[in-house]
């Protein structure tokens, strides 16, 4: 079992045993019916406030990975009202690491790294999210997850295509993963399935929750 050694609430046996018993008989309604709730509610925290909580969040990652050097760290386009972190993607070249931006090269399969720099032209993929037009494909060595929810063992609750679990699945160098989110998107469980690959490390604008393996 995996153990938060921060400061996330315990996470008890007992309690996940009983809380796989309560697994919805429609898990995929399920997930859905949370993601579409969790989308509106982070909407509705407004923009100045997201904004707030992505400098916060920012400032959690500084002091979580004080050095980048000779690192390479994939982040995303926010979409959605996702916490925008594109500034401290762009910081990361004054710190001697390189950025990433995640790409669907075709649908159903991993997402691929290109590199990205602030003045590098994008061309929009899936959902009109933004990704860049060319750059070299990476494996990075970390990989910031956008959270739609998330639970106390570490489980990421997503927009349900699958993407960052078949990357993670795949990735040659098993990547360091760190979700992002608002702290108001825990779930208690998101009833983990074995496709599911845990986060490493949750950053929230609260706190900052590291999983043991
Ligand atoms: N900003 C951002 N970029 C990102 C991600 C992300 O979470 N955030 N991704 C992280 O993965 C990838 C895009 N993920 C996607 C995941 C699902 C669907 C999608 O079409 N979903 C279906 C519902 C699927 C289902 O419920 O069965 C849909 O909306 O109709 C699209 C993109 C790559 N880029
Ligand atoms: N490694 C994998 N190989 C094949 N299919 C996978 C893999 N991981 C997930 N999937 C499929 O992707 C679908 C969506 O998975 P899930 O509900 O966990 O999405 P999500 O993590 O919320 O989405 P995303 O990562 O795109 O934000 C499921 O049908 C699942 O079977």
């Amino acid at each position: 079992m995996r153990r938060s050694r921060l400061s996330s609430p315990p996470c008890f046996l007992d309690e996940l045993e009983s809380q796989a018993e309560d697994q919805p008989d429609d898990l995929p309604r399920w997930r859905r019916t949370q993601r579409d709730r969790l989308i509106a509610d982070r909407l509705g925290l407004g923009v100045a406030i997201r904004s707030l909580y992505a400098r916060q969040m920012a400032e959690r990652l500084n002091r979580f990975l004080p050095d980048l050097t000779n690192c390479t760290v994939s982040g995303y386009w926010p979409c959605k009202g996702e916490p925008d972190l594109r500034p401290w993607l762009s910081s990361l070249g004054i710190r001697g690491a390189r950025g990433a931006l995640p790409v669907i090269v075709e649908k159903n399969t991993a997402l691929r790294f290109r590199l990205w720099r602030a003045s590098d032209p994008l061309e929009k993929g899936i959902w009109n999210i933004p990704h860049p037009a060319s750059g070299a494909e990476v494996d990075p060595d970390i990989v910031i997850v956008p959270l739609v929810g998330f639970d106390c063992a570490g489980y990421r609750l997503g927009y349900g295509g699958g993407y960052f679990d078949r990357t993670l699945a795949v990735a040659p160098n098993r990547p360091r993963i760190i979700g992002v989110g608002y702290a108001q998107s825990r779930l208690e469980t998101i009833h983990p399935q074995p496709h599911d690959v845990p986060m490493d490390v949750i950053v929230t604008e609260s706190e900052a929750l590291e999983y043991e393996r």
